[in-house]
């Protein structure tokens, strides 16, 4: 079975192939470092899907994986995420004086904000890595205040993570006819913006340990037995 894994960065790149590549199992994982963002995760994975498709070996799944902030107390510094949901968080429109400060896409009835990986794909892949199974955010700016965690909070009850891709990776997948699954690693705390204390290599380090988890899990996988 072939599998595109799609980072933002060359460093999330490298974690996730040499993880891939020490698993040695019968999935072969094409890891892809599309720059950062929805829109350049999103064009550079459907030319992928789109190529291998049309040259006779297409990818049977599209996985966004990277690290991540995460919400606390759900998904501290050093836990790895695998989302139930891949839910475009921002995009939308404001709406003061309404119900809520957000509209998304889908309450404004023009396109869809949530894609959801297959159900026992998802499970199976948490429980391999020892990871956490939730909503996992995209957003287009990084939270850097109190206020805006508690906001998304509030519109995604249960949201684990976000990080600024896993839409981006889902739209493409969907457009080529492809399940998505998205894996992130929490690097830092969603909340008020402290770079500092943002722990990348120890992220690094999780996000391979799952990835190789996660690997026989994926070599497992068949459309037709999981949804
Ligand atoms: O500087 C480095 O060595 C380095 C190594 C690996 C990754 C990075 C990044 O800056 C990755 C950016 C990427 O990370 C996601 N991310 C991480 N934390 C958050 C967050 O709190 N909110 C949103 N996104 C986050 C995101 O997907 C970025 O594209 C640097």
């Amino acid at each position: 079975m072939r599998v595109l894994v799609a980072t933002a960065v060359p460093a999330e790149r490298d974690a996730v192939a040499a993880a891939c590549a020490a698993a040695g199992a019968g999935v072969e994982a094409d890891v892809l470092a599309t720059g950062a963002g929805p829109a350049a995760a999103a064009a550079r994975t459907a030319v992928a899907l789109a190529r291998e498709a049309a040259r006779g070996r297409p990818y049977a799944l599209a996985v966004s994986a990277g690290i991540g902030g995460g919400f606390a107390p759900a998904a501290p510094v050093g836990s790895v995420v695998v989302a139930s949901e891949i839910v475009a968080a921002d995009l939308g429109a404001e709406t003061p004086g309404g119900p809520e400060p957000f509209a998304s896409v889908a309450d404004l009835g023009f396109g869809t904000a949530v894609h959801r990986p297959p159900t026992a794909l998802a499970r199976a892949a948490a429980e391999a890595a020892g990871a956490a199974l939730g909503p996992v955010l995209t957003v287009s700016t990084a939270t850097g205040t109190a206020g805006r965690a508690a906001l998304l909070a509030r519109l995604r009850p249960g949201a684990l993570a976000e990080a600024m891709e896993g839409f981006g990776v889902a739209e493409a997948a969907a457009a080529c006819g492809v399940p998505a699954l998205e894996v992130r690693a929490v690097s830092n705390a969603v909340g008020p913006r402290d770079r500092a204390a943002w722990r990348i290599p120890e992220a690094l380090a999780a996000l391979g340990a799952a990835f190789g988890a996660i690997v026989p899990v994926l070599d497992g996988w068949r459309e037709r037995t999981w949804s």
